[in-house]
């Protein structure tokens, strides 16, 4: 498929975190043709109509540089809507929210010509969310014990639910309609600090390194159980096993061993169970709060990552009793994103409407898409496209 110019928009976010990046290219491969002619077609609903696909790619933001000649490659900016008048404007945009819009509107503007136009950063994760749940299907899914099962979201009982973005630091965000929600809480214990937090303690010089440990690691070596406090019993009288961690890292007060004595696979585990587990407390507590059943996890701390949806899963599991259900998205990372390119509205794209086949791009197709180092049981949801169509207004 060759890609056209198309409209597209971008999030980035501060150094050691992610650059996300949405666009949307056309599906015809007749690069003779204008985009214009070739692409606008005219909808049921008498718009023009743009068919094509949304590709997902995400780059760390060290090399930022790589993003910038991926966009420059694949062209990429806001042109749809220009050449229907909408914007009325030959400049070139793309939309962008999170730190990293403020952080590199300079560099864009002077590698690329191109301004970042800002879109509020909760607006977008709400906006993102809800598109996932209402259009992609197969999106929602939860994760107990090793196995994942895919949710079907019925569109008139998607409200309320609790949105819990996982990325450097944590919101929790109560949602209850389109555009309408309220950040209820957030944590400042969060990916940032797992990816943090491990990288002192382990050495590791990537994020991928870190989480591929914690598979391999054992937290009983570094965690203070149950048990270990009463002698291999379980406390039943409130509720706790002898094998729940009764406190995270807790051997390492009385190990008599410095860091180096400590596996760094061991160390990797405890930490990821620490936040993951933290996380999942205290969202099911802001659940419970609000009186909300539903709790979607996004953010790229996830990274589809099956010790860190299990131990999420579980902690919400068990203090709600089983009474609130923790579920994944499969295109975790991009809310941001997405919002941010459903926020093209005001340059006169009306609408987006999915088809409902989720496709994989051919490998190579994003320069984000670091494939070496997915964990082993992570969705390399970047190198999936979704078909759809971009409705224009008139
Ligand atoms: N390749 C990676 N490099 C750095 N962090 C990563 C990577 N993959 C996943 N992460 C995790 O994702 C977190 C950032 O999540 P993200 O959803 O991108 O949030 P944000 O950019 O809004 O802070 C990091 O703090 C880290 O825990
Ligand atoms: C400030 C943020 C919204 C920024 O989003 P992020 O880049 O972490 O995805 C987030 O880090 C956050 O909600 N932190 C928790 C702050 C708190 O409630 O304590």
């Amino acid at each position: 498929m060759k890609e056209r110019r198309t409209p597209t928009f971008s999030r980035w976010k501060v150094k050691g975190s992610l650059i996300k990046l949405v666009y949307f290219s056309t599906n015809s491969d007749d690069s003779s043709s204008s985009n214009d002619s070739l692409a606008a077609s005219n909808g049921d609903r008498g718009s023009p109509v743009l068919e094509g696909k949304l590709h997902f790619a995400k780059f760390e933001t060290q090399k930022i540089n790589d993003c910038i000649d991926f966009i420059r490659s694949k062209q990429l900016r806001l042109t749809g809507s220009e050449q229907h008048g909408a914007s009325g404007s030959a400049k070139c945009v793309i939309k962008a929210t999170g730190g990293g819009a403020f952080k590199y509107a300079d560099l864009f503007k002077e590698k690329l010509g191109i301004s970042l136009d800002k879109a509020d950063e909760m607006d977008c994760l709400v906006a993102g969310a809800n598109f996932l749940l209402k259009a992609v299907h197969p999106e929602a899914f939860t994760y107990m014990g090793g196995q994942k099962e895919f949710v079907k979201i019925d569109h008139e009982d998607l409200y309320p639910y609790l949105l819990v973005n996982i990325g450097s630091g944590v919101s929790m965000i109560k949602v209850d309609g389109p555009g309408k929600f309220e950040r209820v809480s957030g944590t400042n214990v969060g990916g940032g600090t797992f990816w943090g937090l491990g990288k002192l303690l382990t050495k590791c010089k990537n994020f991928d390194e870190l989480l591929e440990l914690s598979h391999q690691g054992n937290n009983r070596v570094i965690d203070m159980l149950v048990g270990d406090i009463y002698g291999g019993m379980d406390y039943t009288k409130i509720g706790l096993v002898s094998t729940a961690i009764a406190c995270s890292f807790g051997k390492a007060i009385s190990d008599n061993k410095e860091l180096e004595d400590y596996k760094p696979e061991d160390i990797s585990r405890s930490l990821l169970r620490m936040i993951s587990n933290n996380i999942g407390q205290i969202s099911y507590l802001n659940a419970l709060r609000f009186g909300l059943k539903r709790i979607f996890f996004a953010g790229f701390f996830i990274r589809g990552h099956a010790y860190t949806m299990d131990t999420i899963a579980v902690a919400v599991h068990f203090w709600s009793k089983g009474e609130a259900k923790a579920m994944f998205l499969k295109h975790e990372g991009f809310l941001g994103a997405l919002g941010s390119f459903m926020s093209y509205e005001k340059h006169g794209f009306e609408d987006l409407k999915v088809h409902q086949s989720v496709q994989q791009s051919p490998v190579g197709a994003s320069l984000g898409g670091d494939k070496s180092h997915d964990p082993p049981n992570g969705d390399l949801n970047e190198n999936q496209s979704i078909d759809c169509s971009v409705y224009l207004s008139q």
